[in-house]
């Protein structure tokens, strides 16, 4: 369970996000909002890759900014931008780059890299360097990555706004069926129809929380 408690954000004193309080319990959430509305800036409290000026974020029994560590190795995030994510040369080591981070011994870390980028159609691209990939290929290997390393959580900034409308199949369906629990912040009112949940942020504030149905109503009618 990922808990907002008062949580606020300013930026050199510009407040961007404003006393959040939530609960999060559900296996898909969807973050939604204006642009500029606070939804990267949320997502990157639950993983520490922010702090909140005022208030708590706690992963389970991890308070983020006393626990950075453990929290990562909780909570996954994939970035908007997936060359944020690539970090070794080639594509094969790229995506075992967090398997060995963790420990895996090397004849397990091939068959899984051999067997997730033959699921992503990235098999045949291997040893070629990651940053040359086309942004659909280095968002899936990001995505794949991410999966790869079982987090019990798994963050998404705009994950298919890259992706072509095979590549965004995929990832919607990979994203639906994770076991994990997923937090997508997306602008793709259909993929986030079948979520548990949706939040409305707009101006650093929860304006709606609820079901899909209605939270998408909303927001539709929010933007008019
Ligand atoms: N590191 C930073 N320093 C200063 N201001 C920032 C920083 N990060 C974000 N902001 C500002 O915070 C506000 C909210 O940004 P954020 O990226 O969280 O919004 P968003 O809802 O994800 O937007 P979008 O839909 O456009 O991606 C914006 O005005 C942005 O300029």
């Amino acid at each position: 369970m990922i808990e907002f408690k008062e949580v606020s954000l300013s930026f050199d004193n510009n407040p961007i996000l404003k006393e959040i309080n939530l609960t999060l319990s559900e296996s898909r959430i969807g973050i939604i909002g204006c642009n500029g509305g606070g939804k990267s800036s949320m997502i990157r409290l639950i993983n520490a890759l922010l702090l909140p000026t005022s208030g708590e974020v706690w992963v389970d029994d991890l308070l983020t900014k006393k626990n950075k560590k453990q929290v990562r190795q909780q909570v996954g995030f994939v970035f908007q931008n997936p060359d944020n994510q690539i970090v070794m040369p080639t594509v094969a080591e790229d995506f075992a780059f967090g398997l060995k981070n963790q420990g895996m011994d090397k004849s397990t870390r091939f068959a899984t890299t051999e067997l997730i980028l033959k699921r992503y159609g990235l098999w045949e691209f291997r040893d070629h360097p990651a940053y040359l990939l086309s942004g659909g290929q280095k968002q899936l290997l990001a995505i794949a990555g991410v999966i790869a390393m079982q987090p019990k959580y798994i963050i998404f900034d705009e994950p298919t706004t890259l992706l072509d409308l095979r590549n965004k199949r995929l990832i919607e369906k990979t994203i639906q069926t994770l076991e994990q629990s997923a937090i997508v912040v997306s602008h793709d009112l259909q993929f986030l129809a079948h979520f548990d949940r949706i939040i409305v942020l707009d101006e650093g504030q929860v304006k709606y929380d609820g079901k899909p149905k209605e939270a998408l109503a909303f927001y539709e009618a929010l933007m008019t």
